[in-house]
Formats: C-alpha cells, structure tokens, sequence
C-alpha cells in the first residue's frame, strides 16, 4: 500500500515508453501514417504487453509503436505534456522521467536536441499545469549501438540545463556497458547524475560494470544482483539504489514470478531499493498497481513497502533542500 504521509515518486519512468494509445491513433490520423489498427481495442495488443514476453528485446518491441507516430517536434511536446498529467492522475508527487531522444527522433528523422528540447518544453508546461515536481533523465539507447548513442548524448548536452541525468537503455544482452565508456566520461564531466539499467538481462557482472566503469549512483532494475552477495553488499554500503519495477521484470521474463522478485531481500539486505512502474502505458498497470497489488504479492510487509518508498525521496536526484521541500509538501 502506498503511505499517504510520505511523497509518492517515481523514480524510473520511461517517457516513451508511456505514450497513450489514443494518443498513437491520433497522431498516426494527423500524420497520415498506417498503424497496424484503427481502432483503439484493436491497436491495444501491438502497443500493450497482453502476455508476459519471452525476453526483455520481444518486450521492448511494444514501444516502438509509441515512438513511429511523432511526425513533428510538436507531437514529442505533446507526449510530454501528457506524460505530466499521466502522472499527477497517478497521485506521484515527484517524477524522474526518461527518454530516449535518439530512439524518438528516428522514424522520421527529427532533429534529435530538437526533440530534447520539445520534451523539456513539454514537461516544463505540464510541471506548471498539474503541480507535480520532474526532473528528466535522457537514454542514450544501447540497442543503435556507439555511434547513435553518441548524438543522443551530443542532444542532451546541448540542453544540458533541462536534464538532470543520463542513463543507458535497450539490448542489454547484445550491447554491454564497456562499449559506452567514453560516452559516460562525457556525461559525468558534464556534471550529469549517473543511472544505468544493469542486472537485468545480464548478470551481476553487468552491475558491477556500471558501477566501477560508467560511474553508475543507481541502478535500473539490478535484478541479478541476487546472485551475488558481495555485490548486494556493496550497494548497500555504497547507498547505491535500486530502481525496482515488479510488472515490467515478469512481462520481460526477468523474474519467472513475483514470490521470486528479489525486492523483498534487496530491503532486507539495507539496499536502498525503490517501486516504480518503467513503461506504464506499455504495461497497462500504473504505480497504485505496483504498491497494491504487486508488492504484496513480491512478499513485503507494508512495513518495507513504507521503506521503499521513503527510499525514493532518498535517492532522488535532487539535493537536500528538495528533498526536505517534497517531504515537507506531503506530511503537510
Ligand atoms: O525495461 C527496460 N529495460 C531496458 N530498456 C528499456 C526498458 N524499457 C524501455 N527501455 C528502453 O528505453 C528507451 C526508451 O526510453 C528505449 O531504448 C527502450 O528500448
Ligand atoms: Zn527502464
């Protein structure tokens, strides 16, 4: 359950990975563009997850609908504005949204720090209207592999003031950490904060990997940590966080169940592990779904369901005053 007292976050949230369904038949009729329905029930299946997914790239496959729809910088505006509102309805007081602007910006050639700028413009209108506190997270997408995540980065640098940290996503399996060296010692010189999604499809290594090579202060789902107690060790030493996101490990077949979900242990273990959603409108689930119905059947006690969500002003991306000004806004 979710504790009224504390700030509801949400701190793994992939923008693009929550575009609306009627959203996509829309832009799909304003850019003229043949979506595989016409309908909403029948665009579902294409753009939703329905069963769970052999793997976490058969999963990633339902947001690429979301993304071939934004015709025009006006449609990445409009998805983040969206997004916004998507979470103020969710009750989340404080959003780290990410995106991808590389993977947003392909299918029809966008100008990928245009498309930067059109989620920052998006989110800035959205924080205004529905009062919910954001911070933006770019992805420099491993699946295009070196070259591509290297323009999304040159995109995010050249509006370096609207992001506030930088992550790697896609292909865990087929691109590792170590190709991408060079783009986190730009991002770190940069002053970005540092996630990674690691120990989802690899193994511990691919944790550790982050943490010691691309400066990672969190980890992304860090499932596999599991396996390895020196590392589950460390993270909690080191107050490196876990973003945890029950649904989305059993659609990708992270995780075969939900009584197998290490959350339960990382808690116990003192790892500053936290629930969020990661692709909601991909999932069909929300973060009220997560703290009511998925956590409990993950095993924790409302006591550690508080706890991981203290954790997520904790490791928020947000310095002391912040964090002490969105506590202080919800104990009221
Ligand atoms: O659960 C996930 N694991 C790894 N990568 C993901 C996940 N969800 C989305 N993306 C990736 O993030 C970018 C869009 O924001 C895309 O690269 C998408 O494949
Ligand atoms: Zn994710």
């Amino acid at each position: 359950m979710i504790d009224l007292k504390l700030p509801l976050t949400d701190i793994h949230r992939h923008l693009d990975g929550n575009i609306r369904a009627q959203t996509i038949l829309d832009l799909g009729r304003q850019y003229n563009l043949a979506l595989p329905a016409d309908s909403l029930d029948a665009l579902r299946p294409h753009v939703q997850v329905t069963a769970n997914e052999p793997d976490l790239v058969s999963f990633l496959q339902k947001l690429d609908w979301g993304v071939k729809v934004l015709g025009d910088l006006d449609a990445c505006r409009r998805i983040a504005l969206e997004n916004v509102e998507d979470a103020a309805r969710a009750g989340i007081h404080y959003a780290e949204l990410r995106f991808s602007p590389g993977y947003m910006a392909m299918t029809h050639n966008l100008p990928i720090a245009g498309v930067v700028e059109a989620v920052i413009d998006g989110v800035r209108a959205g924080i205004e209207q529905y009062g919910v506190d954001v911070r933006l997270t770019g992805i420099m997408s491993r699946t295009f592999g070196e070259e591509a995540c290297l323009r999304e980065l040159e995109g995010l640098l050249a509006h370096r003031d609207g992001i506030t940290a930088v992550d790697l996503a896609g292909d865990e399996l087929g691109f590792p950490g170590s190709e991408f060296l060079s783009h986190f010692n730009r991002a770190r010189d940069a002053g970005f904060r540092i996630t990674v999604h690691a120990g989802e499809a690899a193994g511990p290594e691919s944790i550790w990997q982050a943490i010691r090579e691309l400066g990672a202060e969190r980890i992304g789902h860090g499932v596999k940590a599991i396996e390895d107690r020196a590392l589950m060790d460390f993270l909690a030493e080191q107050r490196i966080g876990i973003e945890s996101c029950l649904t989305s490990n059993i659609q990708t077949s992270t995780v075969s169940s939900l009584n197998n979900h290490p959350l339960k242990t990382f808690l116990q273990h003192g790892i500053l592990a936290t629930i969020n959603t990661d692709d909601p409108a991909v999932q069909g689930v929300e973060l009220a779904h997560e703290y009511e119905v998925a956590a409990p059947q993950a095993g924790l006690t409302a006591e550690e369901m508080r706890q991981a969500q203290d954790h997520g002003v904790t490791i928020a991306f947000l310095n002391d005053a912040e964090k002490a000004a969105l506590r202080a806004r919800v104990a009221g």
